[in-house]
């Protein structure tokens, strides 16, 4: 029977191993669209078993992940992540069912559109305060980003505007999602092969995993835990400030398990949030430094709106509509997650006449669909004018639609990473020139444009770039820093 199932075209493996060494460690995408050209855009791979469908084209991802969303919107199992190591309140990395629903619609509930206008003062906050570390640190651009995207997001789930206890909470959540990256390495832990494993007791000799395990788990609690109670108990002091967890809490709607959900759903949100938009960062940062027409053109548009005289902010935002096709731009250029995150089929399928297995892991290549240069001409050209409306090239497809992924499980957060990323890029824009570094002998540093490098992994973020930041009117610092005072 197995010799008449036709499974999708893809390169030949080796008996029980399959592809496992055609698959190269890192940048997978890049290898994949080489791949689709000789096997099609739906391609078959195995690995140590487990069957690999990786999806090329957008009438694909559409085909079965939107249309056939009751089949493909379970996740493969992390036995190591999610029994072991405590994420299990996690939806990243939830099976589809009834507990996931409810966590999610959890999650949606303070992501909808029409709540979003409650965190824009923090947002707008957070984008000026950045400003002004990186005016006072400008040697520190990179690294202040970082830690800015980690910090923005602890300030809007648990109302803490700065200080030791928001750079203690990051901290925190680094090691944690660092925990993550290490044990989300597919192939790394036995156990995830052969859940079963997770049943060996601590002690057991090789039971090393467990005892790894043990010491993350720690770590993922804590995350939840500690920034929760405090907010809980400056609810009860009267000292809290505003903050998505706050509003929670103080909803009269309360569900069984209310405090485990809230919990649970900041922790998703930061999990969600916090390295994709620092990945988004980071590449407006470098399409800036090498595409300075781009960084004028949004400059002007800004000035023209703000006659250099204050800082944008969100009611501006439909009169900056270079701006706002920036941010897309950005979603299009280094897609923060180049792979989506995998989907599972649960049963047995058929798509063009090929045989899907049940449990296949599904994954779509958004970075292919994204630099697809029939549906975006010159598509490594940082060009946000592709999405102007009557421009020559307008009608391409909206890389939303692609870069937070499909059907039951796409990203919740789209709307609030746009608005997110929005302020932020246009404080920045409206505060500094941000150029390449020049040397000791005030030569600009060589960065090819076409050939930034993005580091490899479930959410991608191009390399480390020297640039200067250069202010463009101090007179607007001094009005931050009074602000500030
Ligand atoms: C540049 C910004 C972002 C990008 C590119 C992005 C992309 C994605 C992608 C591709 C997925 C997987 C969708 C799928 O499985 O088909 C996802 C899931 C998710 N994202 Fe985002 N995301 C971004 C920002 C955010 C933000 C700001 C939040 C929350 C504040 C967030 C929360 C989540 C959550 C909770 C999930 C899991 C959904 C589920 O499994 O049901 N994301 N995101």
């Amino acid at each position: 029977r197995r010799s008449r199932v036709r499974l999708p075209p893809g390169p030949t493996g080796l008996p029980f191993l399959g592809n496992a060494l055609d698959i190269p460690p890192s940048h997978q995408w890049t290898t994949y669209v080489e791949w689709s050209k000789k096997f099609g855009d739906v391609m078959h791979l195995s690995a140590l078993g487990r069957h690999l469908i990786i999806l090329n084209s957008l009438d694909a991802a559409r085909d079965l992940l939107e249309k056939r969303s009751s089949i493909y919107s379970d996740r493969p199992k992390f036995t190591m992540i999610s029994d072991l190591m405590g994420w299990d309140w996690a939806i990243q990395f939830m099976s589809y069912g009834p507990r996931f629903k409810l966590y999610r619609s959890n999650v949606v509930a303070p992501l909808r559109k029409q709540v979003l206008h409650r965190y824009h003062p923090i947002q707008i906050r957070e984008a000026r305060q950045l400003v002004l570390e990186l005016y006072h640190s400008p040697g520190e651009c990179l690294p202040l980003i970082k830690h800015a995207s980690g910090a923005t997001m602890m300030s809007i789930l648990y109302g803490c505007k700065n200080g030791q206890k928001r750079n203690d909470y990051v901290h925190l959540a680094d090691a944690a999602t660092e925990s993550l990256v290490i044990a989300g390495n597919v192939g790394k832990y036995l156990v995830d092969l052969i859940p079963v494993l997770k049943y060996v007791p601590k002690w057991f000799p090789g039971a090393e995993f467990q005892r790894q395990a043990r010491e993350w788990r720690k770590l993922c609690l804590s995350l939840i835990d500690i920034p929760f109670t405090d907010v809980k108990q400056s609810l009860a002091n009267g000292t809290a400030t505003p903050s998505l967890v706050g509003y929670m809490l103080e909803d009269e709607d309360k569900q069984p398990d209310h405090d485990h959900l809230i919990k649970a759903t900041a922790g998703v949100l930061y999990l969600g949030g916090a390295d994709t938009t620092l990945s988004a960062f980071y590449s407006f940062m470098l399409a800036m430094v090498l595409f300075p027409d781009v960084m004028r053109r949004a400059q002007l548009e800004i000035d023209s709106v703000t006659k250099g005289e204050r800082f944008p902010d969100f009611t501006d935002k439909a009169a900056l509509q270079y701006c706002n096709c920036l941010v897309l731009e950005v979603f299009r250029w280094v897609p923060a997650v180049p792979l989506g995150v995998p989907h599972q089929s649960n049963e047995v399928d058929e798509y063009r006449g090929y045989v899907i297995p049940k449990q296949s892991i599904v994954m779509v290549n958004a970075w292919s669909i994204l630099h697809d240069e029939r549906v975006y001409p010159e598509p490594s050209r940082f060009n946000p004018g592709r999405f102007m409306p009557n421009s020559m090239e307008s009608g391409q497809l909206d890389p939303r639609e692609v870069a937070f992924g499909f059907g039951r499980r796409t990203c919740p957060g789209v709307h609030f990473a746009e608005d997110h990323l929005w302020i932020i890029f246009v404080t920045i824009l409206a505060a500094f020139e941000i150029r390449r570094s020049k040397d000791e002998t005030g030569t600009e540093c060589s960065l090819p444009s076409h050939d930034y490098k993005v580091t490899s992994g479930m959410v991608s973020v191009p390399e480390f770039f020297p640039c200067d930041l250069i202010p463009r009117s101090t007179s607007l610092i001094h009005f931050l820093e009074q602000e500030n005072d």
